[in-house]
């Protein structure tokens, strides 16, 4: 199965377990400006790297990562191809476990926990972790099957009519589908397919989202709804986005992460500051197009 095929709520990749295997202790306290920290606290962090390394047999794809991620805030990561974004993306939920040729070392923090520990259950993180990807992959069931499936899985049969239709709200699809339930989520069109997946990823109530570059095929209105979804899911989730775009990152984004050639973190910080103000050269010049 490729990588783009799963989600949280596929039959493969999801089962019943607890989701309890995640603590929600951030441990350390203080502030810390360094430059993976992008003065991000330890108490409003959620997701945090140290020093992680990974590999794809002998080639390094990252190098040394350290960053923290911020609670209920959109992080958008972006740089040129190649540089290890989706990596780094597949590896807070352990989605790079499904390739053999992986290998990770370091540290991934969730909440403190570390989720390559022994005792984390893999499904069970990705249901606190969710994930959408780059092409919208509904599965071949009705609106309502794709949004319930992942609920039925954990159990969470009570109140599933509302469940779905909160799930389908808090993705803006609800007014488009609410009179077409039965009907399947393959008919419908690109943009609309995306946020069903948004809906079925949401449905089992993650703390975090993934996202890998979620607009990058859709037309730009399909884009522009997604992007504005983004702004509202950041109010209850903390979104983590890849993209190419680098409008897109300066539109929706509250920190960003630049990473570049060698699986680098080369500056994380406000966006704004990425931006309009960027510490290193490196970063001014992929920002404002002189390589990419
Ligand atoms: N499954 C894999 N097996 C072997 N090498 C891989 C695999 N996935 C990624 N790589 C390699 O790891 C490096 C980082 O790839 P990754 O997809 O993370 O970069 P990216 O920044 O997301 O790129 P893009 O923007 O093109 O999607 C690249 O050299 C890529 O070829």
């Amino acid at each position: 199965m490729s990588q783009e095929n799963m989600t949280t709520s596929d039959p493969e990749t999801t089962n019943t377990e607890s989701d309890q295997l995640i603590d929600t202790d951030p441990g350390r306290g203080g502030l810390d400006e360094s430059s993976g920290r992008g003065s991000v606290t330890s108490a409003n962090t959620v997701i945090e790297a140290r020093n992680v390394n990974v590999w794809y047999n002998d080639d390094q794809a990252l190098n040394d990562i350290d960053m923290r991620i911020p609670k209920k805030q959109v992080t958008a990561m972006i740089g040129p191809s190649g540089c290890g974004k989706s990596t780094f993306l597949r590896c807070i939920n352990r989605m790079n476990d499904l390739v053999d040729a992986a290998r990770i070392e370091g540290e991934l923090l969730f909440n403190g926990k570390n989720v390559y520990d022994s005792d984390v259950d893999p499904v069970a993180l990705r249901r606190r972790i969710g994930m959408v990807f780059q092409h919208p992959n509904p599965f071949p069931k009705s609106i309502y099957d794709n949004v319930a499936y992942g609920l039925r899985l954990q159990g969470k049969t009570d109140n599933m009519d509302q469940r779905v239709e909160d799930a389908l709200k808090s993705a803006a699809l609800w007014d488009e589908v609410k009179d077409r339930l039965d009907e399947s989520g393959t008919d419908l069109s690109g943009g609309q397919q995306q946020r069903l997946c948004i809906a079925r990823a949401i449905a089992p109530d993650p703390e975090v989202l993934l996202m890998d570059e979620p607009a990058s095929a859709l037309d730009p209105v399909a884009t522009s709804q997604v992007e504005d979804l983004i702004a509202d899911l950041a109010e209850e989730y903390t979104v983590v986005i890849v993209t190419h775009n680098m409008q897109q990152a300066a539109r929706i984004s509250d920190k960003t992460a630049v990473f570049l050639t060698g699986g680098e973190l080369v500056e994380f910080d406000d966006t704004q500051k990425i931006f309009e103000n960027p510490e290193s050269q490196r970063v001014e010049d992929y920002i404002t197009g002189k390589f990419g």
